[in-house]
């Protein structure tokens, strides 16, 4: 599977443009979601190469990265004369460059995809890397392969119209890839005050997140290993988020990520040595931003349950990732259902829900 290659962008039409014209393809298809067609594809739409493209465009929102939505693309690509030597370029947040990418690794058995992330939590992570896929049968991301695009775009001049909600999704994917790097890495995450929004260091910062993200899947591109930093706060993240859908309060991703990293950090501290100074401090910064999840105690079976249907699990042992420091990530770690409760506890006492 080749690896992407990544551009962040100096001019983005003059770059894509650059690089359809080097491309030999017979129709490229535009990927949009309902918000990202009106907000983001006029910032292309007059690229040479994209005036033939038809835009096929899906509901926004991660409650429509499914299984109907993905037919409607496969629909699409099908009836308007796609064939395998086609290209689909993915313009969106992650919802449109999971479910993109995944139309493009199944239709005719696979499709070129290019990905030109709008949202911060595709730019810094959801865009590189290759995961694609859907959510099925109430959890995240059940169903997908490993289907890395030719090339990403990034552009962070798209992040002037995301809304402070998805501002913050993204941010906390850079906290967990702080995190697990480097202090070199997470001090300036730290510091950023995400309020006064300067653009410029945004797009310093957005650079050494996503190379954090493509030095380790360079290393393990197939999440056997390594690969399995990037979901440091996910085991416990993602059963957060499904049971947001399920209550229908749904979570963006990255604010279940939030959650998840104060369980995982507590796990981290608890089970690995993790200094509670830099737990206090993470917990500080993200009790300044995200607002509390609300769930109960009642709820735990449910969540524990969600987590034993994660994709690091073995067997009925569920995996988590857990730091021994900052940048000291330890893969593969055995946690008795006792201590994933003491860790929902831990997060809920924090928030003080
Ligand atoms: N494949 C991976 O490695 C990976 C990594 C992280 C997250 N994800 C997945 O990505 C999804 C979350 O991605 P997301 O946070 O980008 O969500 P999203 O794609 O749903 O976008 C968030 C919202 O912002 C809107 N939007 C997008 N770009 C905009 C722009 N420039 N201006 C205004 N509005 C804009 C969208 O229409 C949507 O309403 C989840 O499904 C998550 O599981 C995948
Ligand atoms: O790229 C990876 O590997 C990640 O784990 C990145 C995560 O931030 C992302 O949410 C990913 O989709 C989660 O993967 P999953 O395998 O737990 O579905
Ligand atoms: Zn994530």
């Amino acid at each position: 599977m080749s690896e992407q290659k990544v551009v962040i962008c100096q001019d983005l039409k003059a770059e894509l443009q650059a690089f359809l014209a080097d491309l030999d393809y017979d129709k490229l298809f535009v990927l949009t979601d309902t918000h990202t067609v009106e907000q983001c594809y006029p910032l292309v739409k007059d690229i040479p190469l994209l005036q033939e493209a038809p835009v096929i465009t899906v509901e926004a929102g991660d409650t429509h990265k499914n299984l109907e939505s993905l037919s409607s693309i496969w629909m699409r690509l099908s009836n308007e004369g796609a064939t395998r030597h086609s290209v689909l370029l993915n313009l969106g947040g992650g919802m449109v460059t999971d479910m993109g990418g995944f139309a493009g690794a199944t239709f005719k058995r696979g499709i070129r995809t290019i990905n030109v992330p709008t949202t911060l939590m595709a730019s810094v992570d959801a865009a590189v890397g290759g995961k694609t896929g859907i959510n099925f049968n109430g959890l995240k991301n059940e169903i997908g392969s490993f289907y890395p695009p030719l090339c990403v775009f990034i552009d962070c001049e798209f992040l002037r119209t995301l809304d402070r909600a998805n501002i913050l999704s993204g941010y906390a994917e850079m906290i967990k890839h702080a995190l697990i790097s480097s202090m070199d890495v997470y001090l300036p995450v730290m510091l950023y005050d995400i309020d006064t929004m300067n653009y410029s260091y945004l797009n310093q910062l957005v650079a050494q997140s996503v190379a954090v993200k493509e030095d380790i899947v360079a290393q393990d591109p197939k999440e056997k290993g390594i690969r399995k930093a990037l979901n440091f706060g996910h085991t416990i993240g993602h059963a957060y988020e499904s049971l947001s859908f399920q209550q229908n309060k749904p979570l963006l991703h990255g604010h279940a990520v939030a959650a998840g990293l104060v369980s995982e950090l507590y796990l981290s501290h608890k089970l690995c040595g993790f200094p509670k100074e830099k737990l206090s401090q993470v917990i500080y910064y993200l009790k300044t931003y995200y607002p509390a999840f609300f769930f109960t105690c009642k709820d735990y079976d449910q969540l524990y349950e969600l987590m034993r249907h994660d994709k690091k699990n073995e067997g009925d042992v569920i995996n988590f990732t857990l730091l021994g420091q900052v940048g000291d990530v330890h893969i593969n770690q055995h946690v008795e259902k006792e201590q994933i409760l003491e860790a929902m506890d831990f997060y809920r006492e924090s928030f003080g829900i």
